[in-house]
């Protein structure tokens, strides 16, 4: 009867008890098994996880206990982030990779430096032993040794408990209970002390709010006073600048005497290659010559093998090459005489090809190419020369 009034006592007692705000740090090496476990706290299935980059905040009610667990991800170069959620913390759970024997040196010193910490040294500490469920993962007593953690809490004054878990193993009502168990001492822990801790807290974060609210204004005037310089430089760049002008406005063309020296210099260079060129052509001009003679000499011999067995686009091909010739002599003015002699001999070409038509001579002359004499007339006398002489021999006949 006495024991059961005692119970109800205590139930109201609770019961009056007011909602408790209470915010847990979760820290530990990456790939411990943080997210794993909050993810199972929280009721939702453990596996899938990603790295966390930053962190991840849950929320969950325990009893009177409105609890935050901020996730913080444990890569190296997050690990610098750690300190900026102490000050708000009531308690800290640190997982372990119970099967990473190889890390258990690198969680010691990470632990040791979390645990010296003036905003956590004190607090209490649930340590999870985690991946129990891994074939090799150290016992709960391998990892009090390995991380010399009798020593290290009782240096820092941190109530400390230790619970081999494995968080893949169930979640929600189901996580391993270890876990449950481990969470539930926490809270009791921070339940008993709670008028302690949340003075600390509240200083701390007021202190901590201070303080940044503090380097934020020194960052604001840094930045002011780098603006200000920077102004200034610009003015003081400015009214160098005019100064400068005003240096150089006695002798204003000086600049601008090496570039017409260099000027001067191309152009002179350019009337010795103009005249390089000229030399050049000359003496080109000869070369052509003789090449002229050569292919001409070649054509001849093609036809005269060919002469029979060419056809009209042969000839046309030809022809049209022979004036190409012809407009490059043209062009070469300085070489007149050589000039004549190339069409002369062109003349001659062409009379060698279109022999059948030798009457049309004058053709050649006219700057469009004559229409080829249709096929027939290869290899056939010409008729129509005969016609031609009646009235020219007629006239004749007139005349005398
Ligand atoms: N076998 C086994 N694997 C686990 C256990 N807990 C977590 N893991 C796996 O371990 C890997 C890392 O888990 P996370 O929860 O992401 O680790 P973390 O500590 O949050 O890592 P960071 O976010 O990088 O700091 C994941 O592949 C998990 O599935 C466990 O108890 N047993
Ligand atoms: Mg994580």
């Amino acid at each position: 009867m006495f024991s059961l009034m005692a119970n109800c006592c205590s139930w109201f007692k609770r019961w009056r008890e007011p909602v408790r705000k209470v915010t847990l740090v979760m820290v530990g090496l990456d790939n411990a098994g943080k997210t794993a476990t909050a993810k199972g706290i929280q009721g939702e299935h453990p596996e899938d996880v990603a790295p966390t980059v930053g962190f991840s905040k849950i929320d969950l009610r325990q009893g009177k206990f409105e609890v935050t667990i901020f996730d913080l991800g444990g890569g190296k170069r997050i690990r610098g982030i750690w300190k900026n959620y102490y000050a708000e913390s009531y308690g800290v759970i640190f997982v372990v990779d119970s099967s990473d024997e190889e890390r258990m040196e690198e969680t010691k010193e990470t632990m040791s430096e979390v645990l010296r910490h003036p905003r956590i040294s004190g607090k209490p500490v649930l340590v999870l032993a985690n991946k129990q469920d891994k074939e090799g993962a150290l016992g709960e007593a391998d990892v009090i040794e390995c991380l010399s953690l009798e020593k290290l809490v009782n240096e820092h004054k941190c109530l400390c408990q230790i619970e081999p878990c494995s968080a893949v193993l169930g979640y929600g009502k189901k996580i391993d209970k270890s876990i449950k168990k481990g969470l539930y001492w926490l809270l009791h822990i921070i339940a008993r002390d709670f008028e302690a801790l949340n003075e600390r807290i509240q200083k701390d974060t007021t202190e901590q709010r201070a303080l940044e609210e503090q380097e934020k204004r020194e960052r604001a005037e840094r930045v002011r006073k780098l603006q200000e310089e920077r102004k200034q430089r610009e003015e003081q760049a400015e009214l160098d600048g005019t100064s400068d002008m005003a240096e150089l406005d006695p002798e204003p063309m000086n600049p601008f005497q090496p570039i017409a020296s260099v000027i001067i210099e191309n152009e002179k260079k350019m009337e010795k290659e103009k005249k390089k060129q000229k030399m050049e052509k000359v003496s080109d001009g000869c070369h052509l010559k003789h090449k002229m003679e050569h292919e001409q000499i070649e054509p001849e011999s093609k036809i005269s093998d060919n002469g029979q067995k060419s056809n009209e686009s042969g000839l046309v091909e030809n022809y049209k090459k022979q004036l190409e010739n012809e407009d490059e002599t043209d062009q070469r003015s300085s070489e007149s005489d050589n000039g004549k002699k190339k069409t002369k001999k062109l003349r001659m070409k062409r009379s060698h090809r279109v022999e059948p038509v030798n009457t049309d001579d004058s053709a050649p002359k006219s700057p469009t190419p004559p229409p080829p004499p249709p096929p027939n007339f290869y290899g056939k006398p010409l008729p129509p020369l005969a016609v031609r002489q009646r009235p020219n021999g007629d006239v004749h006949d007139v005349i005398s």
